[in-house]
């Protein structure tokens, strides 16, 4: 394992940072904006991920609860919820913990919540909003990759940006943002013909596949900043990234950790989004970003 040469970007403190400026407006406002978050089973791993979400949101002035399904609940009664959710004027942020069980389509779901609460970005007309340039939610991950890069003082006007993968989630939002930037934007994926040598061009390279440590110290070109989207529990129950770090880190100039990189920013963006969610439908119109 070599030294790091690279700078390490605290992803937590970019956090926490962005979560206390969030706070501070919540703490201006004359009402408190509301964040459900509805978790479908009681899956271990998903638990800590929502209680995370649920005392960050508390922690800046939130109203949050999280709402729990039994694993078997039929679609109709999620749909169902979900209707109550997006007429109740004191919620302003829906969102449905992913993935679902087999019998729930996820699709359907995601239809199903008001473009206006959807502070995951996951719905068709926020996709498309992002697509045309125009006011959205924008998806929280992505929207955290942008401001760590931002933060770290990566140059993105003209530099060459690599994606790997090309996730609804992740990936192709992704792309809009860093073309937004002015990045001339490759997305690889898991057919691209030769990964290793499209992800040496990359001055950017934003590894979002979930395999862990796939990308190798000879995948990255010298000084490239590299920010890891994978959050990959192994059989040992350590957490990966999707970047082999000690080995990238010889080469790379910046580069995010797993855990303390993209995790925590996309709590802190869901804050975000749940704030200007609140302040568009309460038409308080100092929102933005
Ligand atoms: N509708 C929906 N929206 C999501 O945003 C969503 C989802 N479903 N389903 C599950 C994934 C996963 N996810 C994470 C968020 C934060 C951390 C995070 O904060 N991780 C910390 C600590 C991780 C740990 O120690 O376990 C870190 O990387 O430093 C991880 C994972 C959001 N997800």
């Amino acid at each position: 394992m070599a030294a790091p040469a690279a700078r390490v970007i605290d992803g937590k403190a970019v956090a926490q940072r962005l979560r206390a400026r969030v706070a501070e407006r919540v703490a201006a406002l004359p009402f408190r904006p509301g964040l459900r978050v509805v978790r479908v089973g009681d899956d271990p791993a998903s638990g800590v991920y929502v209680r995370n979400k649920d005392r960050a949101a508390l922690a800046a002035g939130f109203d949050s609860e999280t709402v729990l399904l039994p694993a078997d609940v039929r679609e109709t009664a999620l749909l169902y919820l979900i209707g109550e959710l997006n007429a109740d004027p004191a919620v302003d942020g829906i969102l449905v913990q992913l993935p679902l069980p087999p019998q729930i389509r996820q699709e359907a779901v995601v239809d199903a919540i008001d473009p206006a609460k959807d502070v995951d970005g996951f719905h068709p007309v926020n996709a498309g909003l992002l697509a045309t340039r125009q006011p959205s939610l924008v998806p929280c991950t992505p929207k955290g990759v942008m401001h760590l890069l931002r933060e770290a003082g990566v140059p993105l006007a003209g530099a060459r940006a690599v994606v790997l993968g090309r996730s609804q989630i992740v990936g192709r939002p992704l792309l809009q943002l860093l073309l937004d930037a002015d990045c001339t934007v490759t997305v690889a994926h898991s057919r691209t013909r030769d990964l290793p040598a499209e992800c040496r061009r990359a001055d950017v390279l934003v590894a979002a596949v979930g395999r862990p440590e796939m990308v190798r110290g000879d995948w990255v070109a010298p000084g490239a900043a590299v920010i890891d989207v994978g959050i990959n529990r192994l059989p040992d129950g350590r957490l990966a990234g999707d970047v082999a770090f000690a080995e990238v880190a010889g080469h790379a100039g910046a580069i995010t950790p797993v855990p303390g990189g993209v995790g925590p920013m996309t709590i802190a963006c869901l804050l975000e989004n749940t704030l200007d969610a609140a302040l568009r439908r309460r038409g308080e119109a100092n929102g933005g970003g």
